[in-house]
């Protein structure tokens, strides 16, 4: 705030009751678990949640995605009510405007860390195409799949938004990602073609080794061995003019 022109410090940003925008950010000393940011290894965890929502599809909601990019589990999906994760930790440590709840879109920090929280949920989506699938029914009001996304205009419904952003969104997010997790399939496939590799080498290596010996075998026998012998016998048979043939 201290940067801008004086003229707009003295003004309201915007028309709330609250003043200027607070930021003390780590300062909230009565609540010591938001006194840091999320680390690169809690994205990491949520992006390996499986389902993207569990019954009550609520805040309560347990091993759910949604329920934990919004950060009322720990990371790796199971929830606690004490924790705060991931998108409310952010807006928490900010300890100010951006951590109270219909004041922190004044902060400018919600737009980046708002985007930041659409760019992890996009990156979950490419991860788990099979279980990506959004609440048919029973989740509270305004949040089933076919319902429209309140206060946006035109209507447009949460199915409509549950989609992977460059194909069907129109725009990307330029972020690199924690490597995915080998899964089971692909560590059987990986053992499979390396054992077919290790024992077509064993095969080509002892097919090279009996060859060359039998090679040096064949090389160091007499020209003349024992069959030819047995022929040079037989001939030498035939060629005695003094044996008498019947
Ligand atoms: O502005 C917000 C403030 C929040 C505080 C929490 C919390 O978990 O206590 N969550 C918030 C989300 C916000 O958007």
């Amino acid at each position: 705030l201290s940067r801008l022109p004086v003229t707009a410090q003295k003004e309201k940003l915007c028309c709330t009751e609250n003043g200027p925008i607070r930021r003390n950010p780590a300062g909230n000393v009565a609540r010591p678990m938001v006194q840091k940011l999320p680390e690169p290894q809690d994205i990491k965890a949520c992006l390996e949640v499986q389902d993207f929502d569990t019954p009550p599809f609520y805040s309560t909601s347990s091993e759910s995605f949604r329920n934990t990019i919004e950060g009322y589990s720990v990371p790796e999906g199971i929830y606690d009510p004490i924790v705060r994760s991931l998108h409310n930790l952010a807006h928490l440590f900010l300890n100010g405007t951006g951590g109270t709840t219909h004041l922190s879109p004044n902060d400018p920090i919600f737009v980046l860390l708002h985007t930041f929280t659409d760019a992890v949920f996009d990156e979950w989506l490419r991860r788990h195409p099979e279980s990506a699938v959004y609440p048919l029914e029973n989740a509270p009001i305004g949040h089933n799949r076919h319902h429209n996304m309140v206060p946006f205009w035109p209507p447009v419904s949460n199915a409509e938004m549950f989609a992977t952003a460059p194909e069907n969104l129109g725009y990307s997010y330029e972020a690199e990602w924690p490597a995915r997790p080998i899964t089971l399939t692909e560590i059987i496939t990986i053992a499979v073609v390396a054992a077919l590799i290790v024992v077509a080498i064993i095969f080509t290596v002892t097919t090279c080794i009996v060859r060359t010996s039998s090679n040096k075998t064949e090389g160091r026998q007499p020209l003349l061995g024992e069959q030819y012998q047995c022929y040079d016998d037989q001939d030498s048979r035939h060629n005695d003019k003094t044996q008498s043939v019947v």
